[in-house]
């Protein structure tokens, strides 16, 4: 059978992977694929050094829309990233009656209703396992492996960048830009990183996740979005020692407020319990926590940025769409997991009408009664303490740390709280509040 034909938009970190791994592991994939996955063209901005990359085993272009347009391309593979560009080229690449592999979260986190509508209408399929958690099979499980589940909740650490920049600060101790400068080198950041650091990529990735965990639509905009950047060393070390860790979390859950049912969609700075396997999900590795009613807790981890990881993916899904390219349409997996006429209309709750624990610190006077009325704030809003850590104060200070866990409340009681507790002169400063997910 003649080899399925590829146009590779972008040679970059993921683009360029791709191109090796497909040449690296040629007769293995067509083994599975059933028939040659053979790039027959690239375009990229820089067309000299892709020449130089791809050694005359395919074209080389500068303009994407060639390769979109071109009638002896059979899938168009977008690895460009960005929103604009992007969603042109993928939409007049269906139009075309082209499959589509895309990497790019960003895009399908904003404009995948209008794609996947897009794509349903032209029976062609828009496939996207890299574009969550890099080389980890993630959309492949939530789609297809869970699919007896209810999914109750999801939650994951979901961006390799902050992963990686959390876990060296904490083991060696090197400052956030040098870390940073590092991720960009390893090919792990985003082209503006202030995505990843920010909290945004991670919230692409699990609006993507909350709409195939519970077949609702893709949501960014109503995303609760707080990144690493305000993140402060002294809560990383406090947090240590009252027996947690502090990951990147994107989270996702069905939640009933007021006999109403809701979806979390929040990605923030998280404690979790040390003894968690995910909490010990170092470096660029990425980690999937899923919990679904018949399958209880399951976890996927491996590398979720990088090069070859993410080809990894990309792949995955140039074999899916070559076996099933002649398959009738109906017979394939809905792009979101549930069929496009069986979407629910579940809103995304508010922050303030989220519930978890809290991780508060303090910074407070070392007097008589400064504990008492806090403890009186927390209680006069329903809010019980789990644990608490109170510091001597340095020698010749006048104030301390006093940090509290709290068990679960809403948000917008600890708001209050912590409204209530700025305003006592015994605080000095603003309360530091930390979100505390037990995961269990
Ligand atoms: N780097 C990673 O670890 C991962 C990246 N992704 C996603 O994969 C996509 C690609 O990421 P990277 O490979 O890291 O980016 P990159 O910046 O390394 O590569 C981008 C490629 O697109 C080409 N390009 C950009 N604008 C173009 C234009 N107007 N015309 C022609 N070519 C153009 C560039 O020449 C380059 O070859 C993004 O959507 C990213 O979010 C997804 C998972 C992991
Ligand atoms: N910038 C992303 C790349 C993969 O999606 C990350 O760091 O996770």
């Amino acid at each position: 059978m003649k080899s399925i034909k590829i146009g590779l938009l972008g040679l970059g970190n993921v683009g360029y992977g791709t191109f090796s791994v497909l040449q690296r592991n040629q007769e293995e994939i067509k083994r599975r694929a059933g028939r040659g996955i053979e790039v027959v063209a690239v375009a990229v901005r820089d067309v000299a050094r892709a020449e130089a990359l791809v050694a005359g085993a395919c074209k080389v272009v500068n303009d994407p829309a060639v390769l979109v347009n071109d009638p002896e391309i059979d899938i168009v593979v977008e690895l460009i990233g960005g929103y604009d560009l992007s969603k042109t080229l993928v939409l007049q690449a269906i139009a075309n009656g082209k499959h589509v592999v895309t990497a790019n979260k960003a895009l399908l986190a904003v404009h995948g209703n209008e794609i996947f509508a897009a794509a349903q209408e032209k029976g062609v399929m828009v496939a996207f396992e890299a574009a969550v958690a890099g080389g980890i099979p993630i959309i492949k499980a939530l789609r297809e492996g869970l699919t007896a589940n209810r999914i109750e909740w999801v939650a994951g650490i979901i961006n390799g960048t902050t992963n990686f920049i959390l876990s060296e600060m904490r083991d060696k101790g090197l400052d956030f830009a040098t870390v940073l400068k590092q991720a960009q080198e390893l090919g792990y950041a985003e082209a503006d990183p202030t995505f990843d650091i920010e909290g945004v990529d991670a919230a692409h990735k699990a609006t993507i996740m909350s709409a195939i965990a519970f077949g609702i639509p893709v949501q960014f905009d109503k995303a609760y979005v707080e990144g690493i950047s305000n993140l402060n060393a002294i809560d990383i070390r406090y947090a240590e020692q009252l027996g947690y860790r502090i990951k990147l979390l994107g989270i996702t859950r069905r939640a009933t407020v007021d006999g109403q049912e809701g979806i979390e969609l929040r990605v923030h700075p998280t404690l979790i319990p040390a003894k968690r396997l995910i909490a010990n999900v170092e470096g660029a590795m990425n980690a999937v926590l899923v919990h679904g009613d018949a399958v209880g807790a399951s976890l996927y981890s491996g590398r979720g940025a990088g090069a070859e990881p993410t080809a990894s993916s990309v792949i995955a899904d140039l074999v899916d769409i070559t076996r099933l390219a002649t398959a009738d349409p109906e017979h394939r997996v809905p792009h979101l997991a549930f069929q496009p006429n069986a979407m629910a209309n579940i809103a995304i709750l508010p922050m303030s009408e989220i519930t978890t624990s809290y991780y508060l610190r303090m910074h407070v006077a070392d007097q008589p009664g400064v504990l008492a009325d806090l403890t009186r704030i927390l209680a006069d809003r329903g809010i019980s303490i789990d644990a608490m850590l109170q510091k001597e104060p340095a020698e010749g200070e006048t104030h301390t740390d006093i940090i509290m866990l709290t068990h679960q409340t809403q948000e917008k009681n600890v708001t209050a709280a912590i409204e209530k507790m700025q305003s006592l002169d015994s605080v000095q400063g603003v309360v530091t509040k930390i979100r505390l997910e037990n995961l269990s």
